[in-house]
């Protein structure tokens, strides 16, 4: 299986419009979206980008309407040549290929998750799934093979001779990502894949994803302009308002530590109980001796109920590897909870 390669994306510029590579020094001289609107009638997409994606992580690219999310991931693959900067992906920059190997590229390096399902409703679940190997003129067996070994990880063994049509929004994405699945690229570029769905359907896409990449380890970048699903996915969470990066880290650090007033407002409504983890709002060191334990992966909201059946005051956080990484209070959990 093809485990995921890293992505690098280094001072990204996209402007829209038929003068963009003149226009874009003066926008790198610090020209606005809407000076570069009112006098020049282009769009700015996206401004000064940098961006490093692990390989095997999941990367999420957050943001209101507009922010240039699309923009960002259709960089990945090409689908949008940038006005100025780099795409390296597994060291190769995207930007200097040649047709036939960015043909290739696109072919078995990346493999897409749209929202709107994108399926061919004139094929069945079987066919939809074998369809990228298809083009790629691999064997029949092994089409059927590796789609009926994704058919089965997703959830639809059994509806393999079902048409889209007879499928539910949830039971098409998870044909989607078994299509994405099967071509068994490193990349796995997911566009609003779970936005159309219902919330509790969503959330079991989720799940299934995050089970999965347990074992396919992809480098999964992944749009969303929802914050809980951002938290709930993102190793790496980048936000973008007006074609600007505002903040990268870790969900916890966004939540903990919002970059500005607009970061706030979206994490604001955050469940914190659910979201933080005792390992990010501890005192980090030693601890005193013969302090009950708590695990520094523990969600608050579980840790402030342990707390509370134990009835001590203080406790050890501890690694995986049960040795202690620092310290907390009730009361700390409590301020880290309610502010
Ligand atoms: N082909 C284009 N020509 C001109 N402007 C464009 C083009 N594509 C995108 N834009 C502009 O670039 C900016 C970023 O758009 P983009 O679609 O990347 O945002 P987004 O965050 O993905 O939004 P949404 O969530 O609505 O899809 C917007 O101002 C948009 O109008």
């Amino acid at each position: 299986m093809a485990e995921g390669i890293g992505i690098e994306i280094r001072n990204l510029y996209k402007i829209f419009g038929p003068d963009a590579a003149r226009l874009v020094t003066q926008v790198q001289q610090g020209m606005t979206k809407a000076e570069l609107n009112e006098r020049h009638a282009h769009v700015l997409g996206l401004r000064d980008i940098s961006i490093s994606m692990p390989a095997g992580g999941i990367q999420v690219i957050m943001g209101l309407s507009g922010s240039g999310k699309s923009t960002l991931i259709r960089h990945i693959n090409r689908l949008i040549d940038p006005t100025a900067g780099e795409v390296l992906v597994g060291g190769e920059d995207v930007v200097k290929m040649a047709p036939e190997a960015l043909r290739q590229f696109r072919r078995h390096k990346t493999a897409m998750v749209f929202q709107k399902f994108a399926l061919l409703p004139h094929r069945n679940v079987l066919e939809n799934t074998v369809y990228g190997l298809e083009v790629q003129g691999v064997s029949r067996a092994k089409q059927v093979e590796a789609a009926m070994t994704w058919i089965e990880r997703v959830g639809l063994k059994g509806y393999e001779t079902k048409y889209p049509n007879q499928l539910s929004g949830g039971m098409q994405q998870r044909v989607g990502l078994a299509r994405a699945l099967t071509n068994d690229a490193p990349i796995l570029l997911m566009d609003e894949a779970f936005s159309a769905l219902d919330p509790l359907i969503r959330v079991d896409m989720q799940t299934i994803l995050l089970d999965l990449q347990k074992d396919i380890r992809k480098t999964i970048v992944f749009i969303t302009h929802d914050l809980d699903e951002a938290l709930r996915l993102g190793d790496q969470i980048a936000i973008l308002r007006d074609g600007c990066m505002v903040q990268q880290g870790s969900g916890q650090e966004i939540v903990l530590k919002p970059a500005d007033s607009y970061i706030e407002s979206f994490v604001e409504h955050v469940n914190r109980g659910k979201v933080l983890r005792l390992g990010s709002v501890m005192e980090p060191g030693g601890s005193e001796p013969d302090l009950p334990q708590l695990s520094d992966q523990l969600l608050l909201a579980d840790a402030a109920r342990a707390m509370m059946h134990s009835g001590a005051a203080r406790f050890a956080v501890t690694n995986a590897a049960g040795q202690p990484v620092g310290q907390i209070s009730v009361a700390q959990v409590n301020q880290a909870l309610y502010g």
